[in-house]
């Protein structure tokens, strides 16, 4: 604690380090030592907690504050060092003068190996939480931690001097404190605007490589911001007690904060600021249920079906008006599709864990085969088989690539999108039709029958519900790689149905 060689020399690294958190509390979870439990854990600590005091806020703001006596305080963090070998110390909200002499005290008794302070002086509400009396008191707190990580406006406090206008300011700012204090300083650029967010590690004394050290990060669209600073210092805190090495620490923290950012909005906790999503890692490895996999492969191919449906091919498909040219080019090449597409289908069926599974995906084989020779009777005729196009090899090889070397969840996830997106744009196109009352004299009317009748459709909902339960029997890295092969399936798809505009006239 305190002095730099000091803490280098007496800090243990540990896999799962003993955090304590001195901090407030928030009923709601996002913010005070609720997050702090939570962002120690994500962070691989075993996390404990002393109250310093009771807040009851939530998303909107601060309603009223209890802070117990500070006698209770003490008997708390006695209870932890008395009987526990604590690794780092994490203190948050401090309240008023009392507490804060009486962490103070205890830190100078139990002379923990590491400490971080985050200043808490008002939260993102607006809402003080540091009595303005006890703002010399956290000044000279500052002095005996190992790292400091005040916001934009608590770091202009500490030095008694106006809030930084940019990021410039700050980071001189940041020198000033580490120069006066001794102690190393995370500057945080979460309040300034910009399509960046810059943080920075500030040692004015020679502990770091550099006297700073930044950090820059994509800033995220989000107001789910509440409980930043809370969950940033608590998680510095643990991984410093692992890695040892400040800027490391900062780098893995900040991008993790990152993604429980963007995560955060799937966690609909109260309608203000909502708290960040501390365990995004742990609930990406939880296996789906239901619907929810196949529900965020056709989220993630959102912009791809939108840009199908503006293709000028499948417009003039839709309004009747599409060059004879360019459809017997796209159906030549679906038959040349069909066939190699019925080939990888059979795969499925043999990689089928059950029986329904094999039978579907036999009968879809044979059905492929099917509409091939359809195709050449109606449509294609006797000209011979013409070469794979330029996409039609791409996408062929892609799913002979998959069929060869994919388990069963990932050479079916390949052939969903050919049901997906043709059930989608039959049905589609259907009802265009239909509502121009055009079905009679739609050139095309007969052929996208085929992938709007109900059995196609049917198959397409059963080809969904076999990827879903795939998916849940999945490993993790799996479904990540089923993921990555629906979008290339997709793209594709996309790719195909554009072909005929590019290389039906070659
Ligand atoms: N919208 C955002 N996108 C990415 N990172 C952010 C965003 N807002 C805050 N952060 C990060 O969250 C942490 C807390 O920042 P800040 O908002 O400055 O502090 P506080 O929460 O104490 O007010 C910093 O690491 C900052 O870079
Ligand atoms: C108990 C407690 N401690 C700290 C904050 C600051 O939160 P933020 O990180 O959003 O500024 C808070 N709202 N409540």
């Amino acid at each position: 604690m305190s002095n730099v060689n000091e803490h280098a020399s007496r800090l243990l690294l540990r896999a799962t380090p003993r955090v304590l958190s001195i901090a407030g509390t928030d009923p709601t979870g996002g913010a005070g030592i609720q997050a702090d439990l939570k962002s120690i854990a994500a962070n691989g600590g075993y996390g404990m907690a002393v109250v310093t005091a009771l807040v009851a806020q939530n998303t909107h703001g601060v309603l009223a504050v209890h802070t117990p006596s500070v006698e209770f305080l003490r008997q708390q963090l006695d209870a932890v060092s008395h009987d526990v070998q604590i690794d780092a110390v994490k203190i948050g909200m401090l309240a008023e003068l009392a507490v804060i002499d009486e962490v103070r005290s205890w830190l100078q008794a139990t002379r923990p190996p590491l400490v971080v302070l985050d200043p808490v002086m008002v939260s993102t509400s607006g809402d003080r939480l540091l009595a303005a009396s006890a703002e010399q008191a956290l000044r000279n707190l500052v002095s005996l931690v190992d790292l400091v990580t005040p916001n934009l406006p608590e770091l202009a406090v500490l030095l008694q001097e106006e809030p930084a206008a940019n990021w410039a300011e700050a980071l001189e700012q940041g020198k000033r404190l580490s120069t006066a204090t001794g102690v190393t300083v995370l500057v945080k650029g979460g309040h300034l605007t910009g399509a960046d967010c810059p943080d920075a590690l500030v040692n004015s004394h020679g502990l770091l490589a550099e006297t700073v050290v930044e950090f820059v990060s994509p800033r995220v669209v989000t107001n789910n911001t509440h409980g930043t600073g809370c969950s940033l210092s608590s998680a510095m805190a643990t991984v410093q007690a692992q890695t040892g090495d400040w800027a490391a620490s900062l780098s893995r923290v900040k991008e993790w904060l990152n993604d429980a950012l963007a995560h955060a909005h799937s966690l609909e906790v109260g309608s203000g600021n909502g708290p960040i999503h501390h365990f995004h890692q742990l609930f990406a490895d939880r296996a789906p249920r239901g619907r929810e996999f196949s529900e965020s492969l056709w989220a993630g191919i959102t912009s791809i079906r939108s840009r199908i449906f503006e293709l000028p091919f499948i417009v003039a498909l839709g309004n009747g008006t599409l060059d004879g040219v360019d459809f017997a080019y796209y159906l030549a090449q679906d038959a040349v599709c069909l066939n190699t597409y019925s080939h990888v289908l059979t795969r499925a069926s043999r990689l089928a864990p059950t029986e329904e599974e094999q039978r579907f995906w036999a009968n879809s084989a044979q059905l492929c085969l099917e509409v091939e020779a359809e195709l050449h009777r109606s449509w294609v005729g006797d000209h011979p088989q013409p070469a794979p196009g330029l996409v039609t090899k791409g996408y062929l090889d892609h799913l002979l690539a998959v069929g060869v070397q994919g388990s069963y969840a990932v050479v079916v996830v390949a052939l969903l999108p050919r049901f997906w997106l043709n059930a989608e744009l039959g049905e589609r196109l259907q009802a265009e039709i239909l509502a121009q009352g055009r079905a009679e004299a739609h050139p095309y009317a007969a052929w996208l029958e085929t992938y709007s009748n109900q059995a196609f459709v049917d198959s397409a909902r059963r080809a969904v519900a076999f990827v879903d339960a795939a998916a849940a029997a999945a490993s993790s890295g799996e479904r990540q790689n089923m993921k990555a092969v629906f979008e290339q399936s997709s793209q594709f798809e996309l790719d195909f149905f554009d072909s005929p505009r590019l290389h039906a006239r070659l």
